[in-house]
């Protein structure tokens, strides 16, 4: 089984974490909480009351678990289209996979990334939900004062399937986005090359870019509904499940609560798709 997708997958996705983790949180909170009028609000309060400091809550955890989540994702893929179509990734330009092969490699990558990455991604949402600046003496501490102390306090409160809550609508968000992602990818770069080349890096940045938005354009309502279920549990159980979060959620605030956050998170998917894809190719050609 090769293993350079894997480490490729792991450095690429770093890379666009940290660039687009503040992005991450302004989305998060707009998500989850009522007191923001829109993403401009929600920045200068976090600037004002939290400092700069406020939009990188919650990213430690993330950095050390895109280790295991990208790398899940990208060798997974990789892997499952070399069982699919018998072809590497240096010989996929020349015979270039179906896209129904894409797709399929695509979900199972999402799907199997979907189940590592829930309890990190549980600790990073309730990070980035504290509003209480960072460390201020004098001031009430926040709930959790670390992931380790987060990850702790969950699993001693809520128990091991504590750590877990929102997996399914991790998992629901993740498996056919994942499909749209790479397909995306792969077709863009596949319209924009000539035939048997490898894409220009323009073509990458692009195609990474418009991967990383379609998906989540795509995974938005499920990525709302996802975020709630995490933040449930906290003081007091609302959602009985994933479709009861739903329904609620659109008896309360309308349809359009599906795509709260859908800008931001469309601004943030460019630039951090179009490193992370740069990344990984430049990272396969250069051990290819
Ligand atoms: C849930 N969806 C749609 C995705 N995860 N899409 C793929 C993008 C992955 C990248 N690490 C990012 O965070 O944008």
């Amino acid at each position: 089984m090769p293993v350079e997708e894997f480490v490729a997958g792991w450095i690429s996705g770093a890379l666009g974490l940290v660039l687009g983790h503040p992005f991450d949180t302004v989305k998060v909170r707009l998500q989850t909480q009522t007191t923001y009028r829109g993403i401009v609000d929600c920045m200068v309060k976090i600037y004002r009351h939290e400092s700069l400091l406020g939009f990188f809550k919650g990213m430690s955890f993330p950095i050390a678990s895109i280790a295991v989540v990208n790398s899940v994702l990208f060798g997974v893929y990789s892997n499952t289209l070399l069982l699919l179509t018998a072809t590497s990734h240096q010989e996929r330009r020349a015979q270039p996979p179906s896209y129904m092969h894409i797709f399929l490699a695509g979900c199972t990558g999402g799907f199997l990334q979907a189940y590592c990455l829930a309890p990190f991604d549980l600790i990073k949402v309730r990070l980035q939900n504290q509003t209480e600046p960072v460390a201020q003496p004098g001031s009430t501490p926040p709930q959790y004062q670390g992931p380790v102390h987060c990850a702790a306090s969950i699993f001693r409160e809520e128990g091991y399937r504590g750590l877990f809550r929102g997996a399914w609508a991790l998992m629901l968000r993740d498996t056919p986005t994942m499909g749209i992602y790479f397909i995306t990818y792969e077709g863009l770069c596949h319209q924009y090359t000539p035939e048997g080349q490898n894409p220009s890096s323009a073509t990458v940045l692009v195609a990474g870019g418009f991967a990383g938005i379609a998906s989540w354009v795509a995974a938005t309502p499920l990525d709302v509904i996802k975020s709630r279920m995490q933040m449930d549990g906290l003081r007091r159980r609302v959602y009985q499940g994933v479709l009861d979060c739903m329904v609620s959620s659109v008896r309360q605030e309308g349809l359009g609560v599906f795509f709260r956050g859908v800008t931001i998170n469309s601004a943030r998917a460019f630039p951090v798709n179009a490193v992370t894809f740069l990344s990984y190719e430049y990272l396969l050609r250069w051990w290819g």
